[in-house]
Parts: structure tokens; C-alpha cells; sequence
């Protein structure tokens, strides 16, 4: 995209299937910008440990995981799975795995020309200078019916209120956590999706994000 800065940072935070991932995806696209999905690095961590099979609650082993990881062999399709979330969230919490993925995730934010990163304490620890910051929510409600369908859609099958019970779970779990709790940023713009669809929310950060690029021209 052209009349972009030489480095452009939009944060977006936000509880489970909230439609950050989504709303990261095509803007990052729009915009020219990398994309980082860290809730795929704290997955990789969990799934490292998983596959070792080390318990998650061994926080020097989970920190040599978390130092070790790759952050180009991140495999989405793998990752995603719906278990592997819950597993994330333990590790999560342990301050020396915090610390050694957000230094990668920085400096994956700092490669020009920038990018778009999605996940829980972006806007508030990991770039905190950045252009743009979306807090994303929507009830917990919808979000489980949309995690249902995506499961269902994959072919998968999935029951409606193990999927609710599990991101009431994460979500007290990823906001009371005492390192970098699940919170807006003082700056962030909120974006209920909860009654919008996809199209509607990035029309909506789209504003947002043209709203700051224009300012920054003015600069
Ligand atoms: N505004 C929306 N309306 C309807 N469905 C949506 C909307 N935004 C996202 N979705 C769908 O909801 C599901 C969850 O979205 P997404 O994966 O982007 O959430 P997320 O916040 O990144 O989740 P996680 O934190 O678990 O990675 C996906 O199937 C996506 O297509
Ligand atoms: N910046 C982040 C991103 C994620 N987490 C933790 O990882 C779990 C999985 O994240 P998803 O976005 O893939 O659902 C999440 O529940 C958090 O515990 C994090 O702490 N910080």
C-alpha cells in the first residue's frame, strides 16, 4: 500500500475467538504489514513441552522451551487445535516465558515495514508505542458459537458448552494472571464484534487505521 510510514505497529488485544486472529489477518493484508499471531508462540510453547512429554508447570523447562522456539516453524494448522489453548494459557503465566517470547516478538515487530500482532498484552507490554490499538470483545456467547462453527465447518465435532465452559476458563485465567493480565490498553479503541460480522469490524479498524495514518502524514 502506498503513503505507508517506513514503520507501522497496530496492536490488537482480546479474549479467545474474539476475531482478533481475523481482524490482524486482513489488515496486515490491506496494509503491506507482517503479521505475528503470538498466541500461536505461547501454543508452540505448550505444544513443545506436550510432545517432550514434560508437565506444563516446570517453569525452567518451559523457559528453555520458550528460548528455543522458532518463531518461522510455527505451524498454524497444528497449533490450533482447540486443547492446545487451554495448555497455552498455563504456561502463560510463568514470567521467564513471558520474557523470552516477547524479546522474539519484538523484534518481529520492529522488522520494516512493520506489523500487525495480535494477542493479549500487545498494546499494553509488548508495543506499547504502537500507531494503532484494537481491543477486540465480544460475549462470550458469541464467541463460543463461533468457535462451535469453526470446528464444525473443519469437520470436527464439538460440544457448545464444554466450548463456553473452556473460554470462561482462559479468559479468567489470561485476565487474573499477575504478569500482563488480559487488559485494554489506556489508549486502545474498544471493538464489540459481538453484532458485527467480519466485514463490518475491519471496515471499522480500517477507519481507525486511516484515521492514524493520516495524522502521521501530518506529522
Ligand atoms: N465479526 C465476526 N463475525 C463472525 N465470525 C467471526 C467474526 N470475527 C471472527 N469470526 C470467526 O470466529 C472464529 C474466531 O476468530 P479468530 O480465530 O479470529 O479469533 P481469535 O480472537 O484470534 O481467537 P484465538 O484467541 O483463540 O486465537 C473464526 O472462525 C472466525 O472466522
Ligand atoms: N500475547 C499473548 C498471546 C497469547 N497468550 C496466551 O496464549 C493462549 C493462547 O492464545 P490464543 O490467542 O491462540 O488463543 C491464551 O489463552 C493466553 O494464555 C498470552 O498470554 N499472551
Amino acid at each position: 500500500m502506498t503513503g505507508m510510514p517506513d514503520k507501522f505497529t497496530i496492536a490488537i488485544d482480546g479474549p479467545a475467538a474474539s476475531g482478533k486472529g481475523t481482524l490482524a489477518r486482513r489488515l496486515a493484508s490491506q496494509y503491506g504489514l507482517h503479521h505475528l499471531d503470538t498466541g500461536l508462540t505461547y501454543r508452540g510453547v505448550a505444544k513443545a513441552l506436550i510432545d517432550a512429554d514434560e508437565p506444563l508447570d516446570d517453569v525452567a523447562i518451559a523457559e528453555r522451551a520458550a528460548r528455543a522456539l522458532d518463531l518461522g516453524a510455527l505451524d498454524r494448522a497444528v497449533l490450533s487445535a482447540h486443547g492446545i489453548g487451554e495448555a497455552a494459557s498455563k504456561v502463560a503465566v510463568m514470567t521467564p516465558v513471558r520474557t523470552a517470547l516477547v524479546d522474539k516478538q519484538r523484534a518481529f515487530a520492529a522488522t520494516p515495514p512493520g506489523a500487525v500482532l495480535d494477542g493479549r498484552d500487545i498494546g499494553t507490554v509488548v508495543c506499547p508505542e504502537a500507531d494503532v490499538k484494537l481491543y477486540v470483545i465480544a460475549s462470550p456467547e458469541v464467541r463460543a458459537t463461533r468457535r462451535w462453527r469453526e470446528i464444525e465447518a473443519g469437520g470436527g465435532t464439538a460440544d457448545y458448552a464444554r466450548i463456553l465452559a473452556d473460554i470462561e476458563r482462559r479468559d479468567a485465567r489470561d485476565m487474573g494472571r499477575e504478569d500482563s493480565p488480559l487488559r485494554p490498553a489506556n489508549d486502545a479503541h474498544l471493538l464489540d464484534t459481538s453484532e458485527m460480522d467480519i466485514e463490518t469490524a475491519f471496515q471499522a479498524a480500517c477507519k481507525l487505521v486511516d484515521a492514524r495514518l493520516a495524522a502521521r502524514k501530518e506529522d
